[in-house]
């Protein structure tokens, strides 16, 4: 099979396509693949580096509110579908999928013109503006919560879960401590921000720094590789802990999840499917700044099953995340609940089912 791949801006996007890519290639050793991307967007940083071919077209986002900036759009919408049909049409694609992200928009449409069979993989609860366009021409519309069906025909739509859910699967846990510095035998919160980090987490992280120095459990904190300078410049006035890591970016998330007892997260929904898939619990601060608000909507599709628990970003404070760490961390029966609940909510099988859907459509 020859598959097209598009996909991506932020991790939430492409770390679902990579897996679906290697769930392919384990069970089609002749599947040849193409990744169409931006340049600016993190994909043509991490796509090249897994060794897969990568073409890029230039598109930019719509604004919600009339600008002219929206009719450049509109032409560079057209200029990509232009240049997404010479791609296809070169590479002979035999199916083409889109993972989310404006890139995916142009590369989608063209293929559905072209009559090569598509999908789209909303991982959200509430969609975003390119899938809600696309999926008046795809074949089918993969999804991950309920929630979103609503907002597709009901059709096309599948449930399939979120492919990265599989592949954070199968890991060793103690290999993945030990790749970033953590013991065996210590309780491990790990506080991220999203594939690219978040101001507000950094800023209650690095008031309870030192408070943290004393807990009887260690931390892998992420910055994000965009603000790890800023927070190292605070870090060496406020000092260190010993019992805190802390890292600008990891490449290695699925074994590095698999050792740890909880996390501290934004609520993007690869992270989600994730956390889910390991039977994770999570202290979870959706970003107020997307699109309809829809990473509370994803929080609450866990918490609302005592799988993790909510802190609005206007709620956030240093003491009250620590309070909630020590809540969670510090008693082990809640942990084990949570931890039983989360697994509940988890689709380890999500890549398969989404490469059954793909066989079906070309079949
Ligand atoms: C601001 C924004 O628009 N965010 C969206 C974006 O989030 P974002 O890109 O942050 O996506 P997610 O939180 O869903 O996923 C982040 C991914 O990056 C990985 N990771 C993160 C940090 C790190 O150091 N190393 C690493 O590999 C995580 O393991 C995960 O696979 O896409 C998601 C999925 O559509 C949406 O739900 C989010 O609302």
């Amino acid at each position: 099979m020859r598959i097209v791949v598009s996909g991506g801006g932020t991790g939430g996007h492409i770390y679902p396509a990579l897996a679906l890519i290697r769930e392919i290639k384990k069970a089609d050793k002749q599947a040849e693949f193409l990744y169409i991307g931006t340049e600016k967007g993190l994909e043509s940083q991490i796509v090249p580096k897994e060794k897969i071919p990568f073409k890029s077209i230039h598109i930019t986002g719509f604004k919600r509110k009339f600008s002219f900036e929206n009719f450049k759009t509109v032409m560079r919408f057209l200029t990509g579908v232009a240049a997404s049909k010479r791609m296809l049409k070169e590479f002979k694609a035999d199916i083409v999928i889109g993972t989310g992200g404006y890139v995916c928009g142009p590369v989608v449409y063209a293929a559905a013109k072209l009559g090569i069979p598509t999908i789209i993989h909303e991982q959200n609860s509430i969609p975003g503006l390119t899938n809600k366009f696309l999926s008046r021409y795809v074949d089918k519309v993969a999804i991950c919560f309920e929630e979103a069906r609503n907002f597709f025909p009901d059709d096309k739509v599948v449930f399939t879960g979120n492919p990265r859910a599989s592949e954070v699967t199968g890991q060793d846990g103690l290999e993945g401590r030990q790749s970033v510095g953590l013991k065996p035998g210590v309780p491990a919160v790990l506080i991220f921000g999203g594939s690219r980090g978040a101001r507000p987490i950094n800023e209650a992280v690095l008031k309870s720094l030192t408070e943290l120095g004393g807990k009887p459990y260690q931390v892998l904190y992420i910055t994000g590789d965009v603000h790890y300078e800023e927070v190292k410049k605070e870090v060496e006035l406020i000092g260190n802990p010993e019992n805190v890591i802390i890292q600008p970016f990891i490449h290695n998330m699925p074994e590095v999840l698999a050792g740890i007892d909880l996390t501290v997260a934004r609520a993007g929904a690869t992270t989600l499917a994730e956390l889910t898939s390991l039977g994770i619990p999570s202290i979870l601060i959706p970003s107020p700044y997307v699109t309809d608000n829809h990473q509370e909507k994803n929080a609450r599709a866990l918490s609302d099953h005592g799988a993790a628990f909510l802190l609005l970003e206007e709620e956030l404070t240093g003491p009250r995340l620590m309070g909630l760490i020590d809540s969670v961390l510090l008693d082990r029966d809640k942990l084990n609940e949570m931890k039983t609940a989360s697994e509940k909510l988890g689709i380890p099988d999500a890549a398969s089912r989404l490469y059954k859907l793909m066989g079906e459509l070309t079949e």
